[in-house]
C-alpha cells in the first residue's frame, strides 16, 4: 500500500488528500478570500501561506511528512504536453516557479508536491496539468495569424469526470462523444471527441464565459481602447481579465454560492449576472455540439458551482435539447491525482518526463 500526499491549489482553495492506494483516508478544501489571494503580486508568492496550511492540516491530523510514499501536485502552466502522469524534473520545476509559461495556482502544486518530497526523500509527480493540448488543428486557428489559440482548461477534472461516466455507463472513454463543462474559480468547456479533448476555451486568457474571477470572451476593440486609454498599466488589465473579472467584478466576491443565495433573496444585479454566466455557459456548450457535429453522448456539468441546482437548471433548460446533462458537482481530482500516481508506483504506467 503506497501512502499519498495529494496536493490541489485551485484559484479560490487550497485541496489538501491524504491517500492510501486509492483510498482516501483525509481530505480537506481550505477557501481563500480573493482579498486574501491578491496581496500577493504572482502565483509564487503565495508558497509561504499555501506550504503552511499544508504542514498544519499534516500536524493536525498528526501525520509525518517522512510517512508518505510519494507526494502528487496538480500542475501547472508550462509548455504543451500530452496528457499523462510526469516525474517532476528540474526544467519542469524551473518553469513553473517562473511563471515561463504564465501565473496560475495549480504551478504551486507540482512545487509543493516536490519540496515537500524532497524533505522526505521522496518521489513527486504532477498529472494532466492544464496545458494538456490534443486540439484539432483548425481549432488552433484564431484568426489573426500573429495569435495561435492554446489548450488551457481544467484538464484533469474534465478527463476525471469523462471517465467517470464512460464507466457509469458501460462504455469506453475512447467511444464516446462528450461535452465537458468545468464550473469552478475559471470556466472552460471542452469537446471530448473519442478520448482527446479537440477543442475547448482558452479559460484563462479571456476566451469563453465569464467565471468567478475570469471576465471570459470580451468584445476586442473595447478592449484594446482600455488598454491604449493609459488609465491601466498592462498588470491591472490582466488581473481585471484573469484574477478581478467575472463575479469578482461586478459584485465583488469569487463566491458562486453567495451571489445564488443573493439573486435568490430577490437582489436584481446578482439575478442578472447569475444568470448572464449560465447564459454564457449555455453557448460555449452549444458552440462545441458544433464541433462534435451533433453527435453528443452526454453533456457533462461540473465543478463547484455545478453545486447550485439553480444554475444546472438554467442551463438544462438551454442545452438539454443537444443531449443529456449528466451533473458531477465538485470535483474528482484528488482521486485522480492519486490514480496517476499509484498508476506509476505500481508500473501499470511508465511516468512520462517533461
Ligand atoms: N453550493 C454551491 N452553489 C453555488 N456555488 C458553489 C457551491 N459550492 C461551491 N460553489 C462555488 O464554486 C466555486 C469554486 O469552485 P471550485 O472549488 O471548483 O474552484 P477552484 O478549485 O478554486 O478553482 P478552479 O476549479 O478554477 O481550479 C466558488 O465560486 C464557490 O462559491
Ligand atoms: C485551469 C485553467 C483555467 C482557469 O484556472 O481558469
Amino acid at each position: 500500500m503506497k501512502k499519498l500526499l495529494i496536493i490541489n491549489p485551485g484559484s479560490t482553495s487550497t485541496k489538501i488528500g491524504i491517500y492510501n492506494d486509492l483510498t482516501e483516508e483525509s481530505s480537506v478544501t481550505l477557501r481563500h478570500e480573493a482579498k486574501e489571494i491578491e496581496q500577493y503580486p504572482d502565483i509564487f508568492s503565495q508558497y509561504g501561506f499555501r506550504v503552511k496550511a499544508i504542514t498544519d492540516y499534516l500536524e493536525e491530523k498528526g501525520i509525518a511528512l517522512g510517512s508518505f510514499d510519494a507526494f502528487v501536485g496538480r500542475g501547472g502552466l508550462l509548455k504543451p504536453i500530452e496528457s499523462g502522469t510526469y516525474r517532476i524534473s528540474e526544467e519542469m520545476l524551473s518553469d513553473l516557479k517562473s511563471g515561463a509559461y504564465g501565473q496560475h495556482a495549480s504551478n504551486l502544486g507540482g512545487v509543493l508536491a516536490h519540496e515537500l518530497a524532497k524533505e522526505s526523500g521522496k518521489e513527486a509527480f504532477i498529472a494532466d496539468p492544464v496545458v494538456v493540448d490534443e486540439l484539432q488543428e483548425v481549432a488552433r486557428i484564431s484568426g489573426m495569424p500573429e495569435i495561435k489559440r492554446r489548450s488551457i482548461f481544467h484538464a484533469l477534472n474534465q478527463k476525471a469526470v469523462a471517465k467517470r461516466y464512460a464507466k457509469e455507463t458501460g462504455r469506453e472513454y475512447e467511444s464516446l462523444d462528450l461535452i465537458v463543462c468545468h464550473m469552478g474559480g475559471g470556466i472552460s468547456t471542452g469537446a471530448h471527441h473519442r478520448g482527446r479533448v479537440i477543442d475547448v476555451n482558452n479559460a484563462l486568457d479571456g476566451e469563453g464565459a465569464f467565471s468567478p474571477e475570469r471576465s471570459g470572451g470580451l468584445p476586442a476593440g473595447q478592449l484594446v481602447d482600455m488598454c491604449f486609454s493609459g488609465m491601466y498599466t498592462q498588470q491591472e488589465i490582466r488581473k481585471k481579465i484573469t484574477g478581478r473579472g467575472g463575479l469578482v467584478a461586478y459584485l465583488g466576491t469569487n463566491d458562486a454560492r453567495a451571489v445564488d443565495n443573493l439573486a435568490q433573496s430577490g437582489d436584481r444585479q446578482a439575478r442578472l449576472i447569475f444568470d448572464a454566466m449560465a447564459y454564457q455557459v449555455s453557448k460555449d456548450i452549444a458552440a462545441n455540439a458544433a464541433v462534435l457535429k451533433g453527435r453528443v453522448d452526454a453533456i457533462i456539468l461540473t465543478g463547484g458551482i455545478a453545486w447550485s441546482k439553480n444554475i444546472v437548471e438554467m442551463i438544462r433548460q438551454s442545452v438539454g435539447f443537444i443531449a443529456e446533462v449528466v451533473v458531477y458537482p465538485g470535483e474528482d481530482e484528488l482521486l485522480a491525482l492519486a490514480e496517476a500516481a499509484v498508476r506509476v508506483l505500481t508500473g501499470e504506467e511508465e511516468a512520462k518526463t517533461y
